[in-house]
């Protein structure tokens, strides 16, 4: 069993008749992080959070979770909790039935952290669900998954049907769970802009692959935006592999995998790139790919 990882795959996939929503996924994710999983609609993003969270079964390879337990075990279940794409509450429920189902459901259940919590946000316990607004209903799933005390907390798409003031707040709440409870979060989000300011590290998807994985820090240490002449562009593309290529008549801008370590070449400005531009770069050249992150385990057997 390996230890320290919040989630590992190896050569995960999985087919719904003949698409492969997933296809050949390692990928090693230290715990600790906050994860951010992106990619266009269909990519996949569901489907591996599905599968990592034990909801849907692999064709191929196996997936892992908080420190090594196999995916849908007794095990996983205890450590994972997870906020589906449409906060699956029972909206005819109050939230105090929904708290008090959560206790029946769970070993490890954080009463009184998650009252706390409720009036902190003013969302009162008597109300039922679907009375509440799409922001409040998020916060209250939050606290729902947060009140098992996991230690890998996965969303797929939490942002997705709120307003910004209402994303900023469950995202602040978010960090602040992280930072209070140490606990791994992977979330799949399209808000690509407001990753870097959450996120320690990035996923991206493209037509069921992995295609980069690693430290946020990283990635845009190793990365940078050449400036020069154009009639010299393809001799930094033979030296640096370049993900989004653009030349006009005099100048290039060549946003390439150049580390700091490495000189610019002569003639050329070296400019340094935020994630944002880093992630829509890397989704609109999906033939471009990095996966800088650590090795996933090979050839250790799964029990499931
Ligand atoms: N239950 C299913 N039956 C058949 N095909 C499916 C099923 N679930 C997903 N797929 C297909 O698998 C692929 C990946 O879907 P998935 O929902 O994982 O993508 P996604 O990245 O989460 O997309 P979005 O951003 O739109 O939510 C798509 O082509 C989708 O049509």
């Amino acid at each position: 069993m390996s230890t320290g990882l919040a989630m590992e795959t190896a050569g995960l996939g999985k087919r719904y008749g003949r698409t492969w929503a997933l296809r050949d996924c390692s990928l090693a994710v230290p715990a600790g992080h906050v994860v951010g999983l992106v990619g266009a609609n269909g990519a996949g993003k569901t489907t591996l959070l599905s599968l990592a969270v034990g909801l849907a079964t692999a064709t191929t390879g196996q997936v892992r979770v908080a420190g090594g337990r196999p995916a849908g075990s007794a095990a996983a279940l205890d450590a994972v909790a997870f906020v589906a794409q449409e906060a699956a509450l029972y909206r005819n429920l109050s939230v105090a039935d929904m708290l008090r189902m959560g206790r029946g459901m769970n070993r490890r259940w954080d009463a009184d952290r998650a009252q706390d919590r409720l009036r902190e946000l003013g969302i009162p316990v008597a109300k039922k669900v679907g009375a509440l607004s799409g922001g409040q209903r998020s916060q209250v799933a939050l606290t729902l998954a947060l009140a098992k005390r996991p230690e890998l907390l996965v969303l797929d798409e939490p942002l997705a049907a709120l307003d910004p003031v209402a994303r900023h707040d469950f995202m602040a709440a978010l960090m602040t769970a992280v930072s209070q409870d140490g606990i791994s979060v992977v979330f799949s989000s399209h808000v690509v802009s407001e990753l870097e300011r959450v996120c320690d590290y990035v996923v991206v998807v493209h037509g069921g692959r992995i295609q980069v994985c690693g430290e946020v820090e990283d990635l845009v240490a190793e990365h940078c935006v050449l400036t020069g002449p154009a009639e010299q562009a393809e001799t930094v593309v033979q030296r640096f592999p370049v993900v989004q290529d653009r030349r006009a008549a005099a100048q290039a801008h060549l946003l390439a995998r150049a580390p700091a370590s490495s000189a610019a070449p002569a003639g050329w400005q070296r400019h340094p790139v935020g994630l944002e531009e880093l992630l829509l770069a890397y989704m609109r050249e999906p033939s471009a790919s990095v996966l800088p992150g650590p090795q996933p385990l090979h050839g250790e057997q799964v029990v499931h």
